[in-house]
């Protein structure tokens, strides 16, 4: 017998490794609505930048995260440095309990939804129907970042970028509070060979699988 519980589906992931793609991927194909929880991280970083707060004081980045007023289409919140940003403040567990309502809020919606981030299938969504990780290589992610940044017209160096890479998902991988790492029922989506479309296919094609 089909299971009637809403389908929440949880896409957990390192930087650039594809989740969002993947994340916008399932919710058109289940008509379900999208959250990118990083966009709230990255609010609270922009907010705390552009009003001089200091992303050493976890005080500070908490009142930014209390006052947040997310514009998701400021095309500030996509820099690179904004991301570096919400990599550190997000590592404040007063900040990721002042997001947690939001995001469990968008999740318990009556007809389901699709969380991308980092602590989805283990904090925000423990119960989600579907759970992926995707994951790539951090040269591929690197490749990938370098190939995003230069569309949108802010040339970089691959080894710089891969840099930033590595040093997200140190800082994302050994926070104490709700660190980036699979969930034990998750399945594993590995990217770095696959290409957008196929990476899509294939999420679509395991989600699928999970639900039957
Ligand atoms: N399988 C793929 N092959 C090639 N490029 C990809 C693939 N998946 C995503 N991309 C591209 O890589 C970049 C990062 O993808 P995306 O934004 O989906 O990753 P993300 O994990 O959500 O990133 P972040 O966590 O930093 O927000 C985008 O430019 C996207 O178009
Ligand atoms: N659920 C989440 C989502 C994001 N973060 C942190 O925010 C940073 C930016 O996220 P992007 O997905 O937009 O790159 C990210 O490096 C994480 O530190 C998080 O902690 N939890």
């Amino acid at each position: 017998m089909t299971s009637r519980a809403p389908l929440v589906i949880a896409v957990d992931g390192p930087a650039a490794s594809g989740k969002g793609t993947v994340a916008r991927a399932l919710a058109a194909h289940f008509d379900l609505p999208h959250l990118d929880t990083g966009l709230l991280y990255r609010g609270v970083a922009l907010a705390l930048l552009r009003w001089g707060g200091d992303p050493d004081s976890e005080f500070a980045a908490l009142r930014a995260a209390q006052e947040l007023n997310l514009d998701s289409g400021d095309p500030e919140l996509r820099s690179e440095m904004v991301g570096g940003i919400a990599s550190r403040i997000s590592a404040y567990p007063a900040v990721r309990s002042a997001l947690l309502e939001r995001q469990q809020a968008f999740a318990g919606q009556p007809g389901g939804a699709v969380l991308d981030g980092r602590d989805i299938g283990t904090v925000i969504a423990p119960d989600a129907r579907v759970k992926l990780f995707v994951t790539a290589s951090a040269e591929v992610r690197a490749e990938r970042r370098l190939a995003e940044l230069e569309k949108r017209g802010l040339p970089a160096h691959l080894p710089d970028v891969l840099l930033d890479i590595r040093a997200r998902d140190e800082r994302d991988s050994h926070r104490a509070a709700a660190p980036l790492r699979q969930a034990e029922d998750a399945i594993l989506l590995d990217t770095s060979e696959l290409d957008i479309a196929a990476a899509k296919a294939r999420a679509i094609q395991l989600a699928e699988a999970a639900l039957v």
